[in-house]
Formats: structure tokens, sequence, C-alpha cells
């Protein structure tokens, strides 16, 4: 399993610890704008190896490097400051980041399965899902997925974990829609052990302070990198072990709840071919508006880009 990772700052490079340290793969390239890094981190990476069972080799390259790569991991970003109010003011300098990478990435990896990290990540996986089919008729929707809000279900789980006291892997919740300011809980689905969770006050504050807890460590470390690298590492493995993991993910929706042209977060389950199934939660009345909301969202900010940027795809 050759797996390389794209843009080596504090998240792709806790990602590429994450993957050697689990042996998800036998080839890891480490590629980053500037070498020397991901040359360092490959190192640092590669010495660590062997202090685990795992037989792997790590390296840094160029995006020749990467040609038949099974996974690629993007975590390729302009420098987002505490300045920002929003991940959507990224998008403009990350689409043109994606521009310069993607077609050169399918063309030496046309079978891979790219995951996306960078924000804004519904917008970006949609324009990376774009740009890529520009570039190769082999490549399929169902290759190309965005960490969405598998991040966010991660840390409202945890929170309704504390207050049910049980074992946050034990409770089928997900937040559903943007990886952003419009998400929302499909708590009319979700259940543990079979019984509903009620959508009381309570757990509807617990999604707003699950939102605002990625503001908090961002507004205090100046990034956030943990979570979304253990959630990297959950898709990695479902992949790589086709284990078939239905994970909140960002994909491309054709249809759900009236949404086409838009990636968002919905149930899907991951095996060796990327998405092979996208699950249609029953939603609410409440629920399926906010998913259209989130959509129109993404629409508009992937409208605004197209027309800001002079060659899209
Ligand atoms: N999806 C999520 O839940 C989630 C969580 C945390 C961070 N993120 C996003 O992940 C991205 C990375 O975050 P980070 O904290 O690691 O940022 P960072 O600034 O530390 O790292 C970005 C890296 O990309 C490299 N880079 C920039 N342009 C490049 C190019 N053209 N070619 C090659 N390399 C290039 C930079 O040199 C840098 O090493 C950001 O967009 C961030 O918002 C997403």
């Amino acid at each position: 399993m050759k797996i390389s990772i794209i843009g080596i700052g504090k998240v792709g490079s806790t990602i590429s610890f994450v993957i050697a340290k689990d042996g998800l793969a036998s080839e890891l390239v480490l590629y980053n704008r500037t070498r020397e890094i991901a040359h360092a981190e490959a190192l640092d990476i590669q010495q660590a190896v062997a202090l685990t069972p795992h037989r792997l080799l790590v390296r840094d390259g160029d995006i020749e490097d990467t040609a038949k790569s099974d996974i690629i991991i993007l975590a390729v970003s302009a420098p987002m400051t505490k300045e920002m109010k929003s991940r959507a003011e990224l998008l403009l300098s990350n689409t043109q980041i994606m521009l310069s990478l993607i077609p050169l990435l399918v063309r030496h990896s046309p079978q891979a399965i790219f995951i996306n990290v960078s924000n804004p990540v519904d917008a970006l996986t949609y324009q990376i899902w774009q740009i890529a089919r520009q570039h190769s008729k082999q490549i399929h929707w169902q290759q190309v997925i965005g960490t969405g809000t598998l991040i966010d279900s991660a840390r409202f789980r945890d929170l309704l974990a504390s207050q049910l006291g049980i074992h946050p892997a034990d409770i089928n919740a997900y937040i559903l829609g943007e990886h952003g300011d419009g998400q929302f809980a499909a708590l009319s689905s979700a259940m543990c052990g079979g019984e509903f969770i009620d959508a009381n006050p309570l757990r509807q504050q617990m999604v707003e302070d699950a939102k605002q807890s990625a503001w908090t460590i961002f507004q205090t470390k100046g990034y956030t990198n943990y979570t979304v690298s253990l959630a990297v590492e959950l898709i990695v493995r479902s992949i790589v072990e086709d284990l078939r993991s239905t994970l909140p993910v960002s994909v491309s929706i054709d249809g759900y709840c009236n949404v086409y042209s838009c990636c968002l977060s919905v149930p899907c389950v991951i095996g060796r071919q990327g998405i092979h199934r996208r699950l249609e939660t029953q939603l609410n009345e409440r629920e399926t508006l906010a998913f259209q909301n989130c959509a129109h969202v993404i629409q508009q900010q992937i409208q605004f880009c197209q027309s800001q940027i002079a060659h899209p795809y």
C-alpha cells in the first residue's frame, strides 16, 4: 500500500506519523513545497518506525515520486491566521493550490483514492473532484473524499458520551452537512443500544459546543491536529483493510434531500474502492432544511470561487 501525503505542515506531519505508527502503508511519500521540511519529517518518522513492529519506507519526494499511490492525502494549504473568522477565507488560495497540484497527482495516480483534509473542506473537495475529472476520464466520484463532519461527529459523540455515561463508539449519532457553521446533528435518528437519543435543548447546546471547540483550540494553539489525524486514520484503515465502516464524510451529493452539485457530509460506507455507498439518513423536516441550507452555502462558495479564478477547471 503506497500512501502519499501532500502538505507536510502541522496536520500533514501528524497524519504521516499516525499512519506510520499503525503500519497502514508499506511506502509513505511526503511532499511539501519546502522539500527540507518533508525530508526532516520523513527521517524523524522513519526512525520512529524502528520502535514499532512494522516495516515501511518513509521518504520525501517530488510529485513524480507519488506515482501509483493507492491513497493520496491532501493537507496542503495557504496559512490560516488567527485573524481569520471562517475556513471559507482559504477557499480562493487553496483552490489555486489544488489547480496546480491535482492534474499532476491524477496523471501519476489515476486509481488513487483522494482524501481531502484542507479547508474549507466541502467546497474544496468539490473543486478537487471537478479538477480531477477534467484531467482523467478514469476517476470516479467515489475516489474523492473530504474528512467533512467526521471530526465534528467525534466531538459531539464525546460530549454525548460523558452526559450518557456510555462509550462514544457505542453512540450512533452523526453531525451532517457542512464542516462549518451550518452543520447540524441528525438527532431524530440518533440512537444508543436501540434507544433513541432525545433532541432536548441540552443536546442541541452540545452541537454548538462541539462546533465551538474547534475554534477554541485554534485560537489557543493556532491549529488543530490530533482529532483530524485520527479521523483520517479511520478513513485510511477502512480503505486499506476494506472494512466497509460507515463514516460521515464529505462526498459529491446527487439528489439526496434534492441537493445536487456540491459536496457535503452524509454517512458513507468506505472500503477498498473508496465510497461504496452513500447512506440516506432519514431526516425530519428541520434537519432536511438544515442540509439544504448547507448546500446553498457551499454552492455560493463554489460559484464565487469560479467567478474569481480566471481559468477554472
Ligand atoms: N478537515 C478538518 O477537520 C481540518 C482540521 C484541521 C486543519 N484542517 C486544514 O488542513 C490544512 C492544513 O493545516 P495545517 O495546520 O497543517 O497548515 P500548515 O500551514 O501547517 O501546513 C500547510 C502546508 O502546506 C504546504 N504548502 C502550501 N502550498 C503548497 C504547495 N503549493 N505545494 C506543496 N506544499 C504546499 C506548506 O508549506 C505547509 O507545510 C488547512 O487548510 C487547515 O485549515 C482541516
